[in-house]
């Protein structure tokens, strides 16, 4: 289990996290949701180790790991524009990290991951010859075989469109089924957060809004920002497509 405790960031004296507690388990999805600037990145960071609080404490696995450096945690991140190295092909891009840790992956291990994610037809091509969802799973690729106790996901779905946004999600949730992979991604959409994950955590200004599964999102929520922000985004999605077949709005969303 992850646990945060009463974590505080601040930066340039203006608090960015406040009394941050949750508790993640093992094998879970959990997406951290919020508009732009609430703190989503800077917590994952924190969770990474890239970032130090201020005060409050990380626990993973009972271990208190607030003071471990972020080489020594473990966890692994995919950051939003994937960071693969463009002068080399797909296969060396996910074979790059196990220099440093060889035999952390088996040769059976990394082929199953390459059949996993779909990249076999594509060791061999250079990674501008690549889409943006064949990007995506040559990062995951690349960032699974070091074997992270824990994968965190800086915006994973952003830059890619419909369907294959849709297979990515399968293929998020397959491995972290598959693998039992506690898996944190950050994310400002709703509709993704809420369809990815086991538990949605919200957050609005630094805090934390609300912390539950989806349904209970949806079916509960707790106050008014998560109305407003969160389920009002989901309306006007729904809406927004219902105009299209009909014509026109309905009611409710004329004001
Ligand atoms: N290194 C830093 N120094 C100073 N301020 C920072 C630093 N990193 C983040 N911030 C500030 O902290 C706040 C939260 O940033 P953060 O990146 O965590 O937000 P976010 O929710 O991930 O936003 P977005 O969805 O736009 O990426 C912002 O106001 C940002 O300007």
């Amino acid at each position: 289990m992850l646990k945060l405790e009463h974590i505080k960031k601040s930066y340039d004296k203006v608090t960015i996290l406040n009394d941050i507690n949750l508790e993640i388990e093992d094998g879970e999805i959990v997406s951290i949701l919020g508009p732009s600037g609430c703190g989503k990145t800077t917590l994952l960071n924190l969770i990474l180790g890239i970032t130090d609080a201020d005060s409050g404490k990380i626990i993973f696995q009972g271990e208190d790991i607030t003071n471990v450096p972020m080489e020594k945690r473990g966890f692994n991140i995919v950051f939003q524009d994937y960071a693969l190295f463009p002068n080399l092909n797909v296969y060396q891009n996910i074979v790059y990290g196990l220099k440093n840790k060889p035999g952390i992956t088996t040769e059976e291990e990394l082929g199953e991951m390459i059949e996993l994610l779909g990249l076999k037809e594509h060791l061999d091509k250079k990674i501008d010859q690549l889409s943006g969802g064949q990007k995506q799973r040559a990062a995951l690729a690349r960032t699974l075989v070091m074997k992270p106790k824990i994968l965190l996901l800086d915006e994973p779905l952003s830059a890619l469109d419909g369907v294959i946004k849709e297979s990515i999600k399968a293929k998020i949730k397959q491995i972290a089924r598959e693998y039992h992979l506690t898996t944190i991604i950050v994310t400002h959409d709703p509709e993704e957060a809420l369809t990815l994950s086991d538990h949605v955590l919200i957050i609005d200004q630094g805090r934390i809004s609300q912390y539950g599964k989806p349904d209970e999102i949806v079916q509960t929520p707790q106050n008014g920002f998560v109305k407003e922000f969160i389920l009002r985004q989901l309306e006007i999605k729904k809406n927004n497509i219902y105009s299209l077949f009909t014509g026109f709005m309905p009611d409710s969303m004329v004001s």
